[in-house]
């Protein structure tokens, strides 16, 4: 079935309509072969739960082989029994879904359009993209301390700034933790991933995707991989987190578990590791029940940290040519996705045109011609 498209122009505020519209406007509707291919509830338990209860003594063994397993295979796990408090997590999720809650005008006081650092954003799409993803943002530069400019985080609702300092003190926490296995896990020292980070970057998103009339038609978040060394993404349970490990012919939901961590690995990570383990390929899909909110920390390398693979196990050669840095790494991923964007965008208009074409000759009416030439 065609799409149903509202006209609207996407230079028009959306804010306010992106929940109150019956149909989705063009700027939201995806090409074919990117729109959803499995519901957000369609839950699978592929992507393993990992209990990191006893992870400094008798179950650390046990922990780094399942870790080791999931990040070979999807490059995404998930964490319990992770020690970050839950009433700190309770108030983070409660603070964020009350922020966008709040009226236009006061989450745009944090607009971050034009490159600012931090603050809030509709979309955040790239610069030249043809679609918009279907989702609002905030986001927190957290470390290093010297990184934190406290004019860009939200002053409202009054205790968020607060909660999310705590926030971002227990995810370092639980992210350096992981790296010691994860280093363990490749073959490493134990602190072999966050000496490669240097002074470690981290970086809090706060995504809300809110209900969609269409949602067949669009993501939340268009398909990635996340360019840091591990992401700590907390869900709620509506569901929409999905993963493909064959470039996106087929899809899983991650199932959604009440208090976890997803894990996923950057491609920091996945260069670290010699392509060992995945970057994981991710996506966010909506739905037209209800709101999602998603909380994700990206624990990064600092600008000037070096990557190239630190375990290049006998008979490999090294997945990357020359050690580079991470802001040079970064600098190639956004170029890339920015001439991607360009030639989607490209054949996204031809294909409009010749669509407006073919319409204009199915309505055309042939010219008559006198019975004597027909006949004859
Ligand atoms: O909302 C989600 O499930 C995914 C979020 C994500 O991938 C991101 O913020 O990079
Ligand atoms: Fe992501």
């Amino acid at each position: 079935m065609a799409p149903v498209m509202s006209s609207a122009s996407s230079a028009v505020p959306f804010l306010p309509t992106m929940s109150s519209e019956a149909t989705l406007r063009a700027s939201f509707v995806r090409e074919e072969d990117e729109r959803p291919k499995v519901a957000h509830d369609a839950f699978s338990d592929v992507v393993p739960v990992v209990s990191l209860e006893g992870i400094d003594g008798a179950r650390r063994a046990e922990i780094r082989a399942r870790v080791a397993a999931a990040c070979e295979d999807w490059g995404i796990f998930q964490v319990v029994d992770h020690g970050v408090d839950p009433a700190l997590v309770a108030d983070m999720t409660r603070l964020a879904r009350e922020f966008f809650a709040l009226p236009p005008a006061d989450k745009l006081r944090f607009d971050m359009s034009g490159g600012k650092k931090g603050g809030f954003i509709v979309s955040s799409h790239l610069q030249g993209e043809a679609v918009q993803d279907w989702r609002e943002m905030v986001t927190y530069f957290s470390y290093p301390l010297k990184a934190r400019d406290y004019s860009r985080w939200p002053d409202k609702p009054a205790a968020w700034r607060a909660v999310v300092e705590q926030y971002s003190e227990q995810l370092m926490g639980l992210a350096c933790r992981l790296l010691g296995v994860l280093s363990e896990a490749m073959g490493l020292e134990m602190g072999a991933l966050a000496e490669a980070c240097v002074d470690m970057d981290q970086k809090v998103v706060v995504n809300f995707y809110p209900k969609c009339p269409q949602p067949d038609l669009t993501l939340g978040l268009k398909r990635h991989t996340d360019p840091g060394t591990i992401t700590l993404l907390l869900q709620d349970l509506v569901g929409g987190l999905q993963a493909t490990r064959d470039g996106g012919n087929t899809w899983i939901t991650v199932q959604p578990v009440e208090g976890a961590f997803v894990v996923n690995l950057g491609d920091h990570g996945h260069y670290l590791s010699n392509g060992r383990f995945k970057n994981a390929d991710h996506q966010a899909v909506v739905n037209s029940e209800c709101s999602r909110l998603s909380i994700a920390t990206f624990q990064n390398p600092a600008p000037e940290a070096t990557v190239y693979p630190l375990a290049v196990r006998d008979g490999e050669a090294p997945v990357l040519d020359e050690p580079i840095t991470f802001a040079e790494m970064y600098r190639r991923k956004m170029a890339r996705d920015i001439e991607l964007a360009k030639l989607k965008k490209i054949a996204r208009a031809d294909k409009q045109q010749q669509q407006s074409a073919a319409n204009k000759q199915e309505f055309a009416v042939p010219k008559s011609k006198p019975l004597d030439e027909i006949l004859a």
